[in-house]
């Protein structure tokens, strides 16, 4: 792992890392912020997943999330939304699909199937990573934007008993029925629409073996609200599943950061309630 900056923030450091990855097989960067208690003790991660276009860098730099969570004594890892440095058809086209679009899905569809296994990255390789290499426990809680929303609930949804708890911010809650969805998984998946289930947050709810309380926030004013995102269509799936869902319609906030950073405390003392901190 190479070490690419250092910066002292709330108390604690937030650092960015260049390591080789198995899972994409490339290097990949990744930020960690550890706080202050990290010093004398090992405290549990909170994964954020970005969304479309994003890097490590946006999350830190525009959630504003650093002082609560050095107050809650949680460490936060912001890893990119996709392999880089490969140069596949169609991967440098389009904002929604390829570099910086990875949909956290493992990619079947070659050449994508080669590099694209950013859910194994994210559920498997950066947690031993992390676990490994700096003072954390093993408890996991996991939360993301839009298309990482998406990835931090199918996530959860698919690995019982691996996190304490999941929130997201305007996820991507049906990705089978919405055109963003429809573009990934046709691309990095294939055309049968039976195998696409497997990654989709609506499908997942219903055979779900853990049922981890879900805390949602989706702005009202969100361009891709009707579209994209679809907040009606997880209602309906968590009534019928019976699962606990908590979906905050926020008046007037739209898709971007300022909206994240407006509700981000609560979801870390979301988690930070789950971690027992
Ligand atoms: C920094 C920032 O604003 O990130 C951002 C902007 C737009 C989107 C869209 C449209 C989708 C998504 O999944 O993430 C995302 C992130």
């Amino acid at each position: 792992m190479e070490l690419l900056s250092s910066t002292k923030v709330s108390g604690g450091w937030l650092k960015r890392y260049r390591h080789e990855s198995l899972s994409v097989k490339g290097d990949m960067v990744f930020a960690i912020f550890l706080p202050a208690q990290a010093e004398s003790a090992n405290v549990p991660v909170l994964y954020w997943l970005s969304g479309l276009t994003c890097t490590d860098e946006n999350f830190s730099q525009k959630a504003g999330a650093f002082k609560k969570a050095a107050e809650l004594g949680l460490a936060i890892v912001m890893p990119d939304t996709s392999p880089r440095g490969t140069d596949y058809p169609a991967e440098h086209e389009s904002y929604d699909f390829g570099s910086g679009a990875g949909f956290y899905v493992n990619a079947t569809v070659a050449p994508y199937s080669n590099t694209y296994h950013m859910y194994d990255y994210v559920v498997k390789e950066l947690p031993t990573l992390v676990e490994e290499h700096f003072p954390v426990t093993d408890k996991r809680s996991i939360s993301g934007h839009s298309m990482g929303g998406h990835g931090a609930l199918i996530c959860v949804l698919k690995n019982p008993g691996r996190y304490q708890s999941v929130s997201a911010f305007a996820p991507i809650t049906n990705p089978m029925q919405c055109p963003w969805g429809e573009k990934a998984f046709t691309g990095y998946l294939g055309d049968d629409r039976e195998a696409w289930k497997a990654w989709d947050t609506c499908e997942l709810i219903a055979t779900a073996e853990e049922r981890l309380p879900l805390l949602v926030d989706q702005g009202e004013a969100d361009n891709f609200l009707e579209e994209q995102l679809k907040p009606e269509a997880l209602e309906q799936a968590c009534e019928k599943a019976g699962h606990e869902l908590t979906l905050r319609r926020q008046s007037g906030y739209d898709h971007s950061y300022f909206f994240i950073s407006s509700f981000i405390d609560d979801h870390l003392a979301h988690h930070a309630n789950a971690l027992g901190l």
